[in-house]
């Protein structure tokens, strides 16, 4: 007999891309993540909310080990990326990283010209036979990140003469140069103004069609606007992880409550 259970559970599985299973983060003596648990579906947004200080930023970095670059910080538990085991000493953070891009909050691109910035990740990765190749790779990333208009016309001048919310689109367009699986954007829109954020944000719509976007946003308009699931922080716990709609209208949590309702944060 067929166990209709299994045969939900299977198909609940292949959604999930990254499981974590009673994570903690130590920076010295400081416990900044304690003992969270949680499954990101794959072709979703998920939006890490909390008061700052809470953790949100070091929970995303232990998605594609950043935390590794940080001398005093120590993660335990166990974080898979479907099914694999990211933390296993047999894994390259640097192939970890192609798979799980990172955007940062402050656009950091390198001192390079703007085609060279998109370029670097691919080549290194082997992605693109000769120059047309890569050509192609530039240019496509550039059009995802709503980019390539502005600068298709100074591809040689350098990143970093470009405007701030230009050089967080590059950042952008150099982090799906390499098509990752999973997108992890901490605080993308922090510096940019309206207009660049909604562009951001209408990428961050379209990325969800092939990729797990994870977000970490100050902003609960912004987490409404771009999430379909949330997960409130606070105090280094996973207080509640839900739908957003659920999170925003019907929290279960009296915590995630003050959060959203402005009492706490
Ligand atoms: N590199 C570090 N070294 C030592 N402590 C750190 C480091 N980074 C973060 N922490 C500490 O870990 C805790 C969680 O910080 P984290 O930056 O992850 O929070 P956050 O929720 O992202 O905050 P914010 O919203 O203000 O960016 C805080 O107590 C913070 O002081």
């Amino acid at each position: 007999m067929k166990d209709e259970r299994l045969t939900e559970r299977s198909v609940d599985m292949k959604d999930i891309k990254i499981a974590a299973r009673g994570v903690q983060v130590y920076y010295g003596d400081t416990h900044a993540i304690k003992d969270v648990d949680v499954e990101i579906q794959d072709k979703t947004v998920t939006a890490f909310i909390g008061p700052s200080g809470c953790g949100k930023s070091t929970f995303l970095r232990c998605l594609n080990r950043m935390n590794d670059t940080i001398d005093s910080a120590r993660v335990e538990g166990d974080i898979r990326l479907d099914g694999e085991d990211i933390y296993d000493p047999r894994v390259d953070p640097v192939q970890l990283r192609a798979r799980v891009g990172m955007v940062f909050q402050k656009p950091n691109p390198f001192p390079k010209s703007i085609y060279d910035n998109v370029a670097y990740g691919p080549k290194i990765h082997g992605m693109a036979r000769n120059k047309a190749d890569l050509d192609d790779i530039v240019e496509r990333a550039l059009r995802r990140a709503a980019l390539w208009d502005e600068a298709k016309d100074r591809l040689q001048a350098p990143g970093t003469g470009l405007s701030g919310g230009q050089q967080q689109r590059l950042c952008i367009a150099r982090a799906v140069a390499t098509e990752p699986e999973v997108l992890l954007m901490d605080e993308p829109c922090s510096a940019l103004d309206p207009i660049a954020t909604d562009q951001v944000e209408n990428l961050i719509h379209e990325l969800r069609q092939n990729y797990s976007v994870v977000i970490v946003t100050h902003s609960m308009q912004q987490a409404a606007r771009v999430s379909q699931k949330t997960a409130f922080f606070h105090l280094g716990h996973l207080v509640e992880y839900g739908e957003t709609g659920q999170i925003f209208t019907n929290p279960r949590d009296t915590r995630t409550e003050s959060y959203i309702t402005g009492r706490i944060g």
